[in-house]
């Protein structure tokens, strides 16, 4: 694919995203990595809204090469820390959910995940071994989120491709659009579920 072609994907799945009504309000940022190259949402747009020739594309040091006025995602710090952590990544997806807001509440530093078969599509082809998603607190400065995250994760030797930032949203990458797609989708698959669970667990019978 181009560059150009990369665009118009992301921009796709970004007016996809608001239209199941993950990113209301300008909230929620996409990003792909491709040829060392990020190509990421602008800041502060309406992400149903957003076309190709809106994408940003920011060189290795996260300095935009294009763009004109607009500013690439506030959250671009936490997207590039997930790149350097995961060597394979090449998408990075961020949404605001009610139910991944409500999932953050579930838990301190992690959630733990009941061993649904669909953590499968999420890398783990054993679920009842999954780890936990980590939580993160949410701060208004989104570097110090991005360090949180850098410092626990690289600690984490197998985690799965998603963390929640409390009170805020999910975030998940993938080696490709289409498997961080995927990860979204199964993560707030699995934040509906847990929801739907008592809390917190009732003691098992004897
Ligand atoms: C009204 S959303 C607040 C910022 C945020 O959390 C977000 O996901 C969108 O930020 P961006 O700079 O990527 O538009
Ligand atoms: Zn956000």
């Amino acid at each position: 694919m181009t560059m150009t072609e990369q665009k118009i994907a992301l921009a796709s799945l970004s007016r996809h995203l608001y239209r199941k009504g993950w990113m209301e309000g300008t909230g929620g940022n996409l990003s792909l990595r491709s040829a060392g190259r990020i190509l990421i949402t602008p800041s502060g747009a309406n992400k149903g809204r957003i076309r190709g020739e809106d994408i940003l594309e920011l060189d290795g040091e996260g300095a935009p090469l294009d763009g004109g006025n607009r500013k690439p995602s506030a959250e671009t710090a936490i997207h590039r820390v997930l790149y350097t952590l995961f060597p394979q990544a090449g998408a990075v997806i961020h949404v605001h959910t009610p139910e991944a807001i409500l999932a953050s509440l579930r838990g301190k530093t992690a959630l733990p995940l009941p061993p649904l078969e669909v953590i499968k599509g999420m890398g783990f082809p054993l679920p009842e071994e999954a780890p936990p998603i980590p939580i993160f607190d949410n701060d208004p400065s989104v570097d110090r989120i991005a360090r949180d995250i850098e410092n626990r994760l690289r600690n984490t030797p197998a985690p799965l491709p998603v963390l929640l930032i409390r009170h805020h949203g999910t975030t998940v990458w993938g080696n490709t659009l289409d498997d961080a797609l995927r990860h979204i989708e199964l993560a707030e698959f699995c934040f509906r579920v847990i929801l739907s669970l008592p809390y917190p667990s009732p003691a098992p019978d004897t």
